[in-house]
């Protein structure tokens, strides 16, 4: 006798308007996750059935609003038909899995669900978002992996029934051209403005040797009551200043001398002296103060402009440990662009990027780069900068500038610098 034929149904099978019986259900070949009705099987059991695929195409459908109505507020668009596309095409949204620590999938996790399938090509996370995005070689390709994952399960994806949109070709360029490295606008951040970055400034041996000095500088300050500074606790991450110090309350160099509270380690001089010779600084631009900041997991420091009656013009950073990315961000315009900091690289900011532009590192475990989810662990960096004796600036951007500030000009009479 031959075998009754399985009806196999999930809820994304059945069309919104179903209203009664087993229409909209498919008839399918077997297979062992399917819901089976067979020749043993009452009416009253397939209403059974019915009713809780109804449900479940219910509960995917308000799913699949409440992710539409949080896709058009955070890309701010006026209704899901402007980005996406009832037609296969070669990128897909998947409209509920973003990563993060909510809810969220990391991009090996995506990969693992749609690399098993041919022509695909990579995954595209936004950061804080709770949307991700698959593309793939041909829109045919796109189709393949669709058919086999759309409404399914997956413990890798968070056990969120996958809810997948084709992205239509205007919004794939929108949304997904802009990779890190480029600019949000005409505002590119280049050495023309005055960020300079260069990758291995150090070897890997020279950066466990300053991560090993700054770790004895440490113990030297358990033990001794005090090694050459002091570690202060700064938001979540640790900084330790040599040369001059610095006063997070008032947000100026703490020293009322303006003299040397400390002179620079000694371990720090050969890399001074690569800097000078390398990048061609003047002699007056030799740092004569540095901060040392030690970053656990997850810390970071805000948007902020190094104080410009603080420091002079040429700003120095050394990065070891984790690679994390810096955020750019031009008030004025709102222009933004993000740096990746690769251990043992140097960036320089002078001018523009040093005055005009503030920078951060995101508060967070993980960094996206290039649309991929990369894991933060420790970082250590070393910025390094000279003193600005006349405490005062004349940039072009008041609105960063602190020279005017009431602090700056209390300071300024304190330390008998002539008011301007
Ligand atoms: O750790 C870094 O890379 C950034 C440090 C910084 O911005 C600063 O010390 O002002
Ligand atoms: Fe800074």
């Amino acid at each position: 006798m031959a075998a009754a034929p399985t009806i196999k149904a999930s809820a994304q099978d059945i069309p919104n308007d179903i209203d009664s019986g087993l229409f909209g259900l498919q008839v399918l070949a077997s297979d062992s996750d399917s819901e089976s009705v067979n020749s043993h099987t009452s009416m009253a059991d397939v209403k059974k059935v019915t009713r809780r695929l109804r449900n479940e195409a219910y509960q995917m459908n308000k799913r699949r609003e409440r992710a539409y109505a949080t896709f058009i507020r955070m890309e701010g668009l006026s209704s899901v038909e402007e980005v996406f596309d009832k037609n296969p095409q070669q990128a897909m949204c998947i409209i509920n899995i973003g990563f993060g620590d909510i809810g969220g999938a990391t991009t090996e996790q995506i990969e693992s669900v749609f690399g098993q399938f041919g022509g695909f090509e990579h995954v595209v996370s936004k950061h804080g978002k709770p949307y991700t995005f698959v593309v793939f070689k041909t829109a045919d390709a796109a189709q393949a992996a669709y058919a086999k994952t759309y409404g399914k399960l997956f413990n890798e994806l968070c056990d969120k029934p996958l809810l997948l949109e084709y992205l239509n070709q205007h919004s794939f360029k929108k949304l997904l051209g802009m990779t890190l490295g480029e600019y949000s606008d005409d505002c590119a951040l280049d050495e023309s403005r005055g960020l300079y970055y260069i990758a291995d400034f150090i070897t890997k041996e020279e950066e466990q040797s300053i991560m090993q000095y700054i770790r004895k500088d440490e113990e030297q300050e358990a033990t001794n009551n005090g090694g050459p500074t002091k570690w202060l606790r700064v938001q979540k991450r640790y900084v330790k200043h040599y040369g001059h110090s610095f006063d997070y309350h008032i947000k100026h160099v703490g020293d009322a001398s303006l003299a040397a509270s400390q002179s620079l380690p000694s371990w720090m001089w050969p890399f001074i002296e690569r800097m000078k010779q390398k990048l061609l600084i003047y002699a007056d631009q030799t740092p004569n103060q540095l901060t040392i900041q030690r970053y656990p997991t997850g810390a970071g420091i805000s948007f902020h402009t190094d104080s410009h009656t603080s420091f002079t013009d040429i700003i120095m950073i050394l990065s070891m440990g984790t690679p994390v990315q810096m955020d750019f961000q031009k008030p004025e315009s709102g222009a933004t662009m993000s740096l990746d900091l690769e251990p043992r690289s140097l960036v320089l900011m002078a001018g523009e990027a040093r005055y005009g532009w503030q920078h951060a590192i995101h508060m967070r475990r993980s960094d996206l780069v290039a649309g991929r989810v990369r894991e933060r662990s420790e970082r250590w960096s070393i910025t390094m900068r000279t003193i600005n004796k006349r405490m005062a600036c004349n940039c072009a951007y008041p609105e960063l500038c602190d020279t005017n500030e009431e602090t700056v000009q209390r300071l300024r009479k304190e330390r008998g610098i002539p008011a301007l």
